[in-house]
């Protein structure tokens, strides 16, 4: 499990030890931190593991994000690594630049292209004002001859994306790189980052254009959320967290990374004394007689998971090709109100047909958790206009099918206005959370990175245990009772515009609020998880199906086992199981679409690889 928190926590943190004038010890720890992590990526591109005689250009922005560039960099010269700092400011941290020149390394100063020597601006340095003017092209030269490229522009303090000088810089790099690949210059510096990519929000992950794409990211006290939510992950390579005496301080986790050994240790296994009914009935209404395929897909991945038992129920023809491939699935004619079951799936491939609509209607209503999916993410959308839909609803949208939903959101006035897909494409994390919040309930955004929101107030180990009480009752009018559960006095009704009438909005909000993000800001689902490292041949039609199978399989098992995942943490208890089971799912479909090697997974094969990945030796 990686813990991700918010820039804001992890200043938070240090200021204490700033107060205590330990700013400087803190600065060399984590320069240090980045220097090994230098080291390591150099030793990459030299058989002989040695670093003497490397060269490496150290990006230096204008805070103590070039102060730890430029403390790595004097680190680096003094192990035999011929440093350069491009300053990229109009001011450089101080003490980290006098380390840099003392230990030999030497410094330039990035200025426009054509300007001249390029007058020092106001305020800055004597070191600063001494070192050599550069410009754009020839730094980004500077940049492609060296076999490592440390960018040490901005980290936390960063406010937007890369500006003037150092986005051309970046720009003229990337530019040229692309101009070098397949000459016989092959001018590839290994590229790491300090702390974040520079541009890349730490509190959501944005990571707007130019960015310097690293190999390797070099983190200090915490992982920071965009280090683990797209699109910010996905720019940042391999993550190391440094240690650097602050980690006791840190406050609430912002988003929980769960990992494949996470998965694998906490997906529920059957005890001597499981049956097929305490590990979990899942209830599947998928399919239509012009999309058989979608059904058989997520039954087969729901078996293959080890659902205790699947009943499906669709029309005739596709439950007769079900039953073909899978003869384990038990038939039923009746309606999901008359089917006794854990959980139900719904959705997948139920385009245009009325009976299946009027199913996947009733499971949306049912006291039932429900993996409310692709043909059912409309309905649900529609349904919320009637009350928050409760945690123990996981909607599993893609950014495309998330903007549908915004869509009906916003037309009875529960979002203020539609979101493009382009817009949650470029923040995932933060559509994802507004969408818990707006539905109240629990929701996966799939994407490179998968994320989970969930309303559910369990920020710690005292809040989860006061939810698991209330999850019996929590399941059977989840709206309600999460509101109830957290106790929050005061709702954010006017935020969603639906005037006098508590809108479902912000029931959903004043369940978020008890588990409560300081600093007056709205009321936001509490409970956030993100999955990585799925193939991206994962891409495919009919994975989605494959995924809600998975998924199915997992609530079915956490709704008659409460604390099945608290080894997860204390928020995967009680309310927080939902969101919990949502990640485990996505978890072992990722790693699923690896099992098999890298290449083409096909969703019959995705489900075989589902079963081997849960097989022990
Ligand atoms: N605190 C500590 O103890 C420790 C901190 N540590 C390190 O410090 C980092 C945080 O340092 P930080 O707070 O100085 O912010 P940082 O990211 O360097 O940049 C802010 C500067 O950039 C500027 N600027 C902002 N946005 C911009 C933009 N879009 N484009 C261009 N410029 C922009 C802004 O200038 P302004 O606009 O305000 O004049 C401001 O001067 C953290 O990531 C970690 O690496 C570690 O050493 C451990 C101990
Ligand atoms: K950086």
């Amino acid at each position: 499990m990686i813990e991700a928190y918010s820039g804001g926590s992890i200043r938070a943190a240090e200021q204490p030890l700033l107060d205590e004038g330990l700013g400087g010890t803190l600065m060399r720890r984590a320069a240090h931190g980045l220097f090994r992590g230098c080291e390591e990526q150099l030793r990459l591109t030299e058989p002989r593991g040695t670093v003497v005689g490397k060269t490496a250009v150290v990006l230096v922005g204008p805070g103590n994000n070039g102060g730890d560039g430029l403390w790595a960099g004097s680190f680096l010269r003094s192990a035999g690594v011929a440093v350069t700092a491009i300053l990229t400011g109009t001011r450089a941290h101080e003490a980290g630049l006098r380390a840099l020149l003392a230990a030999g390394g030497s410094a330039v100063r990035l200025v426009p292209d054509g300007s001249g020597a390029g007058a020092p601006g106001q305020g800055t340095s004597e070191a600063m004002a001494a070192s050599r003017p550069v410009g754009v092209e020839a730094a980004a030269e500077l940049m492609a001859s060296a076999d490592l490229v440390v960018d040490a522009v901005l980290g936390t303090g960063a406010r937007g994306g890369l500006r003037g000088l150092p986005a051309e810089l970046v720009t003229a790099f990337r530019g040229g790189q692309r101009e070098r690949r397949g000459t016989a210059e092959n001018g590839t510096p290994r590229i790491v980052a300090c702390d974040l990519v520079s541009g890349v929000d730490a509190d959501t992950g944005e990571a707007p254009e130019p960015l310097l794409r690293a190999d390797a990211t070099i983190t200090f006290g915490a992982a920071k959320t965009g280090h683990v939510v797209s699109p910010g992950e996905q720019a940042g390579g391999a993550l190391t967290v440094v240690p650097i005496g602050i980690e006791e301080r840190l406050g609430e986790v912002d988003v929980h990374r769960v990992q494949a050994a996470d998965v694998l240790a906490a997906w529920p296994r059957p005890g001597a004394t499981d049956t097929k009914y305490t590990r979990g009935v899942l209830g599947i209404v998928a399919g239509a007689p012009s999309y058989p395929g979608a059904a058989i897909m997520c039954t087969q991945a729901a078996i293959q998971a080890g659902a205790g038992m699947v009943r499906f129920l669709g029309d005739s023809t596709t439950r007769a090709m079900v039953l073909a491939r899978s003869p384990e699935v038990v038939r039923s004619d009746e309606q999901p109100w008359d089917v006794h079951v854990q959980a139900w799936l719904a959705g997948p491939g139920v385009v245009g047909d009325e009976s299946q609509a009027a199913r996947v209607q009733a499971i949306i209503e049912a006291e039932e958790p429900a993996v409310l999916d692709a043909g059912a993410l409309d309905a649900a959308a529609r349904s919320v206009a009637d009350g928050p839909l409760g945690p123990h609803k996981i909607l599993t949208p893609h950014a495309g099918e998330l903007s549908q939903i915004f869509e009906w959101l916003a037309g009875f006035g529960v979002a203020d206005a539609p979101v493009r897909r382009t817009e949650i494409e470029a923040s995932p994390l933060h559509w994802a959370r507004e969408a818990a919040r707006l539905t109240g309930a629990t929701v996966l955004l799939k994407g490179a990175t998968t994320v989970i929101a969930s309303p559910v107030a369990v920020p710690g180990g005292e809040a989860g245990t006061q939810d698991t009480a209330a999850s019996e009752a929590g399941t059977s009018d989840a709206g309600t009772s999460s509101a109830g559960t957290t106790d929050a006095g005061t709702s954010s009704a006017g935020t969603t515009g639906n005037g006098d009438d508590a809108a479902p909005g912000a029931a959903a909000a004043s369940a978020s609020e008890g588990g409560g993000r300081q600093g007056g800001k709205p009321a936001e689902p509490c409970l956030c998880l993100s999955v990585g490292d799925a193939s991206p041949w994962l891409a495919t039609a009919g994975s989605g199906d494959t995924l809600a199978g998975v998924l199915g399989t997992v609530l079915a098992h956490v709704a008659e086992h409460p604390d099945a995942l608290a080894e997860l943490g204390p928020w995967a208890r009680g309310e927080g199981r939902w969101a919990a089971a949502a990640a485990l799912g996505a978890g072992l479909h990722a790693l699923a679409s690896r099992a098999g090697g890298e290449g083409p997974v096909p969703p019959s094969v995705l489900a075989e690889h589902v079963r081997a990945v849960l097989t022990r030796p």
